[in-house]
């Protein structure tokens, strides 16, 4: 029997079938000391949650079966499980991505998981719903599943927080008003990590416009270090080694070395300077410099867009895979040579781009979470005169939520807040 069906025997206690009574009588006879039946699983509350002051996080459910005792089917290398937030919970991204978190695809299938789901007042009922469905999948790397709506509560002792939840751009809402509204969601949720995660917690914003926001929330949270807050531009990347691989006609796996600088907006810019295939430059293997300016380039810019435009929503699904990758990336060591795209804080860059906004650069890890800017890219005019356009950009949004950063607030008209992001708006909108 394998740990998985082991484990998963304990989770079913909740609903005891005949299997899983023969199961756990078979495991008594063999363990005396084991855990008793009804030890293993603890299901707090009805979903209602009963007796609990509205605001409190609700238990879900926690294994307390102790893999440990299980000699015989537990992996070798059992990690210490980990605590990870997740806010947007009950949204599409986190639809798809905390399924593969729970089943061990994202942190290593000897990584033992907390998830802490946090939602919005509207969004309550549909939590509850995902905890349901988490509990009907029987991971066992799945140990505890709490939801709420205070972030708080939800936040605490978390080492690892991915801030999905973010409200897209409604009818008739200015751009300034987006950066405003969002901003104040990331004021809040910086001051709460602050508060309670713990101050070794990595923080991946991935709600729009996500590189400010994590400049917004990194302001709030000075008893975290500044360097593990990350804005996704893992996706962007993803995009555009797809499409270098489409056009070379290679496996996309040959295709390394490609980094997104900048904002996760139109202003990004995909490197087809220093990206390779099959370790060739790969402007060296596409010699076709109009394709990679002209229709590379543009691509993946506005692919967000495009996407929403034929799906009627955003890209929820790839979006997911892409936080995943993204802390696949960290938390295993960067193959040498190659690199990872992810927007952080540029204080100190190696690149000219101007301290104290959140810029994606490539990265490298050793596979402790950490992460170190590659230094010694090769930037041609080319990329130059597009880097600093990014650059502006993100200059100019934090001028409009100076306020919230810390910073005089820079009273701009609103074409002066130039949230360029077409996958924040709402898909009736475009
Ligand atoms: N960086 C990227 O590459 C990238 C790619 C795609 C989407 N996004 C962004 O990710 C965000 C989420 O996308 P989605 O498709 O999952 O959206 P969604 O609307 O399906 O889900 C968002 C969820 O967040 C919740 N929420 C809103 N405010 C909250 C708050 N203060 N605290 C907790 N939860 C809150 C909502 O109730 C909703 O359930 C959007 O901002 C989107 O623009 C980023």
């Amino acid at each position: 029997m394998t740990a998985r069906a082991t484990t998963t025997t304990r989770a079913r206690t909740t609903t005891t079938t005949t299997t899983t009574r023969a199961a756990i009588g078979r495991r008594r006879a063999r363990e005396p000391n084991a855990r008793r039946r009804g030890d293993a699983c603890v299901r707090y509350n009805t979903p209602a949650g009963v007796g609990r002051k509205a605001d409190d996080p609700l238990g879900v459910f926690r294994l307390e079966y102790d893999i440990s005792m299980d000699e015989a089917h537990r992996p070798k290398t059992w990690k210490p499980t980990v605590t990870v937030a997740v806010s947007g919970a009950a949204g599409q991204i986190s639809n798809h991505l905390l399924f593969k978190i729970a089943s061990g695809s994202v942190f290593g299938h000897d990584q033992p998981v907390v998830l802490r789901l946090l939602g919005s007042e509207r969004s309550r009922q549909a939590l509850e719903g995902v905890a349901m469905e988490l509990e009907d999948c029987l991971f066992p790397l799945l140990r505890e599943v709490d939801i709420g709506i205070d972030c708080r509560k939800v936040f605490a002792g978390a080492d690892w927080a991915l801030l999905i939840g973010a409200k897209p751009r409604g009818p008739g809402m200015e751009r300034g008003d987006l950066l405003e509204m969002n901003g104040a969601i990331f004021v809040d949720q910086g001051k709460a990590l602050n508060e309670v995660a713990k101050p070794t917690c990595k923080v991946i914003v991935v709600g729009n416009p996500c590189n400010t926001n994590a400049l917004i929330a990194l302001s709030h949270a000075p008893n975290l270090d500044p360097r593990n807050f990350h804005a996704l531009t893992k996706l962007d990347e993803n995009r555009a080694k797809c499409q270098l691989a489409l056009k070379a006609g290679v496996f996309y796996e040959t295709v390394s070395n490609v980094v997104i600088w900048g904002n996760h907006s139109t202003t990004q810019v995909p490197d087809f300077v220093n990206a390779k295939i099959d370790g060739k430059k790969a402007t060296e293997v596409i010699t076709d410099q109009d394709w990679l300016e002209n229709d590379f380039t543009p691509a993946i810019q506005t692919r967000g867009g495009l996407l929403i435009k034929k799906w009627g929503r955003s890209s929820a699904a790839s979006t997911a895979v892409s936080i995943a990758d993204h802390i696949r990336n960290l938390v295993n060591p960067t193959p040498e040579g190659d690199w990872f795209s992810t927007a952080v804080l540029s204080n100190g860059n190696p690149y000219g781009i101007q301290d104290g906004i959140v810029y994606s650069f490539p990265c490298r890890s050793k596979g402790d979470g950490s992460y170190e800017i590659v230094p010694g890219l090769e930037v041609n005019d080319w990329l130059r005169e597009r880097m600093k356009k990014s650059e502006e950009e993100l200059t100019s949004e934090k001028g409009c939520v100076g306020h919230l950063v810390g910073e005089a607030h820079v009273d701009v008209p609103d074409a002066g807040c130039p949230v360029d992001l077409e996958d924040t708006l709402l898909p009736g909108e475009m």
